[in-house]
């Protein structure tokens, strides 16, 4: 596997050093659209957009010179807030905020594959949609919802990858039919009586009212839901209390539920309103249940563009390709999906003693050319399809 051109690696470690929030990636937009406008300098068949209502969104057109449809590529641009831990020389410059889920990988890629087609220009369109608010707020949905996949910046297909550490770097992953889970945001907040320590007899207290609600809510996967199937329920946010000796009269729970159908997830929905609604009458309580799904739909690839994904990386000697198994993580290029035909795929980066969101998340950048390589690829082989 060849290690990626030297501006690539520079890019990758610029955009390491500068994480952003959901919606906040202005830092971040104004390096791509600095790299975007360099690349696309010298040709005419290229526009660029930025939506008003998505201002730290890029959609890059390239027309093709026999377009037979447009080709749609999407990379996500946003980071997490963990604290980085990696020890790396390009750490992140913005405290508590890290590309742990490779990002930035995913941005390297994007600009790898938009250079060689400023380079080489493509006979059919291809749009580049680089898109905030992958992790939360749902950048895709927003972006469909404020219709800027319109006209001409309309996909006939799209495509994505999400990097993947347990394969190796610059593997090929993908799957037919359902590639990752869809979620739901949950919020639950928690209103009792607040008071002294020494006196429990006169409070509510909100932190033994939410620890319960975690400890049942746990036998929904366990109890009700088909093990053959599965599903998830994490809280990764527990907040409540001030100090010692003061009874919480509050707590604030923030998690999400992780299903591969529609049916799944909407049933463990329904399996924690009921839990919710338990702890309010034993613990004479206020439980206010937030339930969102934004457009975190499951990730249904397409059969037909999928098989013919599938089938181009398997024939190409050049590609490392493996089949996974569908994952729990969450996407929203599944509500994409939902709406254009297309495939999302893996990217693997080689990091198997750490998973995804993890603070010491190191991608082995030697992913980033094989991954390019195979994409522009399967790109210009699509564009010798007639359908
Ligand atoms: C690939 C990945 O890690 N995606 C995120 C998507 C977040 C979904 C949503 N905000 C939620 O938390 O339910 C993931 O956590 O899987």
């Amino acid at each position: 596997m060849g290690e990626a051109k030297t501006d690539l690696l520079k890019i990758y470690r610029n955009l390491h050093q500068i994480p952003e929030l959901a919606l906040h990636e202005f830092q971040t937009h104004d390096y791509l659209m600095k790299q975007i406008k360099q690349d696309t300098a010298a040709i005419d068949y290229a526009e660029i957009q930025v939506p008003n209502e998505l201002p730290t969104a890029i959609l890059v057109l390239l027309h093709g010179t026999q377009p037979k449809r447009t080709i749609g590529y999407r990379t996500d641009i946003d980071a997490l807030p963990v604290a980085e831990d990696t020890g790396l020389d390009f750490s992140s410059k913005h405290d508590g905020v890290m590309h742990a889920c490779g990002h930035d990988i995913h941005m390297t890629v994007a600009l790898g594959v938009l250079q060689y087609f400023t380079q080489h220009q493509p006979t059919d369109n291809l749009l580049f949609f680089f898109q905030p608010a992958e992790e939360s707020e749902n950048g895709g949905k927003l972006a469909y919802e404020d219709g800027i996949f319109t006209g001409k910046w309309k996909p006939d297909e799209f495509y994505g990858l999400h990097d993947n550490p347990q394969l190796s770097a610059g593997a090929i992953g993908c799957r037919m039919g359902t590639l990752f889970a869809g979620t739901t945001e949950v919020d639950v907040d928690f209103t009792g009586t607040q008071g002294h320590a020494a006196y429990p007899q006169f409070a509510n207290d909100m932190i033994v009212a939410a620890s319960q609600f975690i400890n049942q809510v746990q036998t929904i996967v366990s109890r009700s839901v088909d093990p053959i199937e599965g599903g998830v329920i994490t809280f990764g946010q527990f907040n409540a209390g001030t100090i010692r000796n003061v009874i919480s009269g509050s707590a604030h729970l923030k998690g999400t539920i992780r299903g591969l159908t529609q049916k799944m997830i909407e049933h463990i929905d329904e399996r924690l309103q009921a839990v919710a609604k338990g702890i309010e009458t034993s613990y004479d309580c206020q439980v206010d249940l937030k339930l969102n799904q934004g457009g975190y739909l499951p990730v249904e690839n397409n059969d037909k563009l999928t098989a013919d994904f599938i089938n181009y990386m398997e024939e190409n000697p050049k590609v490392d390709y493996v089949e996974t198994e569908p994952a729990m993580t969450g996407e929203d290029f599944g509500y994409l999906l939902a709406k254009f035909p297309g495939t999302m795929f893996w990217l693997g980066i080689g990091d198997p003693k750490n998973q995804l969101h993890s603070s010491k998340l190191v991608p082995d950048t030697n992913a980033i050319q094989p991954g390019i390589d195979a994409i522009t690829g399967f790109l210009q082989h699509r564009m010798l399809e007639k359908d």
